[in-house]
């Protein structure tokens, strides 16, 4: 139990209508979780609005509301306290509520449209070989030290994470990466932490039906930066045409890295092969198994933050040089008819293009790429004909289908994602609605040496349809369709 007076310590109150001495369990911002003693915080949602929940709360036992606006009717033994702004109230209230543990450790936020999980993964898995406690709060999963739960978010709700920051604490981790999405930070999912550092990878098109406009998504990322204090750290990549915008208003120490512009921090690609890739990194040389100039800033990236967190040069180029891939990014497998398999998360236009530049760069003869690739429903419909243009114009053969339709029609997402075609791509690209099939298909019409992508559900092991899901890995499948090929 804590001292309600004590977890509002910072919120600038407008009204208080009760007692704020009084002793409260928990804090939710979803009626349904209260339970006797809590504190219910009212967000006002893109769906509903939680001030409809207030008397929900209290019937269950909500001991005090946090709220824009105070209900009519207010209940006897029930303290309200009205504030401006109810997502920055509560991102206070949880600190306070479990200690600010954010304080207790170096938290590094990683945003950007694409590497974000990339990037806070391979950071946790270099520090973790260097000897430190680490954490990691990412899209595929959370782990506290080595203990893995499971993701709802690429940024959770402000309780959750500061319920994993604390215990994080609690096992003595030192450091601790974690992704920053844009929805994050506009719904201010992560403010009130204490940043030792944000690292931003880029920005390309994404998440337009939540932003609107491109300008607005990329003012909502720069937040990230805005916030920093000026003994945190803030490392850009200036290749970018937005890495300056990141860094306009910044307190923060200013770092930069890039494969093309003068940077603090620098790479070259020497080699690239099907395995791994050579760099050039300051002065020396690093051979790493991720491939792709995307992986190269990913590396580079994740190079720059450890030498500014204090780790010895040397002693970093050699830990990257073990480095595996990530999950669902880049995987691959080559079957006995010596066909390439590849399933990576690209779900972006942009990263469908870097994948699909990698692999035809890897190209050595007339082998065929064959691209298997879907969109989401419910999220942002403007990226569905530029997806269908990048695959059937950057394949030999590109095979559309489904990826989480949710509640839309897989059959109108394919049709959007078909405008985007040219005239002369479209002998090119197959439509089956069955991601399954669609696998198959690509296997079936496979031949030696080629390449065949499969994108845009990388680790995910659902398929989600209607609310329900139902369990499909594109890794398991194309594996398994490949191994049972008659050739
Ligand atoms: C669009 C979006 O971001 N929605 C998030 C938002 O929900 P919402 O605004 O729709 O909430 P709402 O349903 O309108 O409800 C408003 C309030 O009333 C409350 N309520 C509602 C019903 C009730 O009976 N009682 C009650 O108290 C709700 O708890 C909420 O506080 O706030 C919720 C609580 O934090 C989030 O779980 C939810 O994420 C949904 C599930 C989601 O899918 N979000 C995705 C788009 C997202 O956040 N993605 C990003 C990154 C993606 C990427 O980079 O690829 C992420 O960080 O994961
Ligand atoms: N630095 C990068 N630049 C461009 N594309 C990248 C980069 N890193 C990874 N990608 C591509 O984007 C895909 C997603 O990578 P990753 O999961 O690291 O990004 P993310 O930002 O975490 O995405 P999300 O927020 O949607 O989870 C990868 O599978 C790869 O195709």
């Amino acid at each position: 139990m804590k001292l309600l007076k004590d977890i509002l310590y910072g919120v600038s109150l407008s009204a208080v209508s009760g007692d704020t001495g009084v002793m409260v369990n928990q804090i939710h911002f979803d009626s349904r979780k209260v339970e006797m003693d809590d504190v219910f915080v009212a967000i006002r949602g893109t769906v509903t609005d939680g001030h409809e929940y207030i008397q929900k709360a209290i019937d269950l036992g909500a001991r005090a509301i946090v709220c824009e606006e105070l209900p009519e009717l207010v209940v006897n033994g029930v303290t309200y306290l009205q504030v401006n702004d109810c997502n920055s109230a509560l991102a206070v209230i949880a600190s306070n509520f479990y200690e600010n543990p954010s304080k207790n450790l170096k938290l590094i936020g990683v945003t950007g449209t694409n590497g974000k999980t990339t990037v806070t993964t391979l950071l946790y898995n270099l520090f973790k070989k260097a000897g430190f406690k680490v954490g990691l709060i990412s899209t595929i999963k959370v782990l506290v030290d080595d203990i893995v739960h499971k993701a709802t978010h690429t940024t959770p709700d402000v309780i959750t994470i500061n319920d994993y920051l604390s215990k994080m604490n609690d096992v003595g981790v030192e450091y601790c990466f974690m992704e920053v999405s844009s929805h994050g930070i506009h719904q201010k999912r992560a403010e009130g932490l204490y940043f030792e550092g944000a690292i931003f990878t880029n920005l390309s098109h994404d998440h337009l039906d939540y932003h609107k406009t491109f300008a607005e998504y990329r003012d909502t990322k720069k937040k990230l930066f805005d916030g920093l204090p000026k003994t945190a750290f803030a490392l850009v990549n200036i290749d970018d045409k937005n890495g300056p915008v990141m860094l306009q208003n910044t307190k923060a120490k200013k770092y930069t890295y890039a494969l093309k512009s003068f940077a603090d921090y620098r790479a070259q690609i020497l080699e690239k092969q099907f395995n791994g890739q050579l760099l050039k990194v300051d002065e020396n040389e690093l051979w790493s198994k991720l491939i792709g100039d995307f992986n190269a800033y990913n590396l580079l990236a994740i190079y720059a933050t450890a030498d500014i967190l204090g780790l010895e040069k040397m002693e970093i180029l050699r830990l990257m040089s073990e480095l595996e891939n990530v999950d669902g990014r880049f995987q691959y497998y080559i079957s006995k008819e010596r066909i390439t398999a590849i399933v990576d998360y690209a779900h972006t236009p942009d990263a469908l293009k870097n994948v699909l530049v990698t692999i035809n760069a890897l190209r050595t003869g007339n082998e065929n790429v064959i691209t298997v690739v879907g969109c989401g429903g419910d999220r942002d419909k403007s990226k569905r004909p530029v997806m269908g243009h990048i695959a059937s114009e950057m394949s030999d053969q590109a095979i559309f289908t489904s990826d989480n339709p949710r509640t839309e029609s897989p059959k109108t997402i394919i049709e959007e994602m078909e405008t985007g075609v040219e005239p002369q791509n479209t002998r090119k690209v197959l439509s089956i609605e069955n991601r399954r099939q669609a696998i198959n298909t690509a296997c079936k019409l496979a031949m030696a040496n080629d390449i065949i992508l499969v994108a845009g559900k990388g680790h995910e092991t659902y398929q989600e349809t209607n609310g329900v899901r139902v369990d499909f890995d594109d890794f398991k499948e194309v594996k398994e369709a490949l191994k049972s090929l008659k050739k």
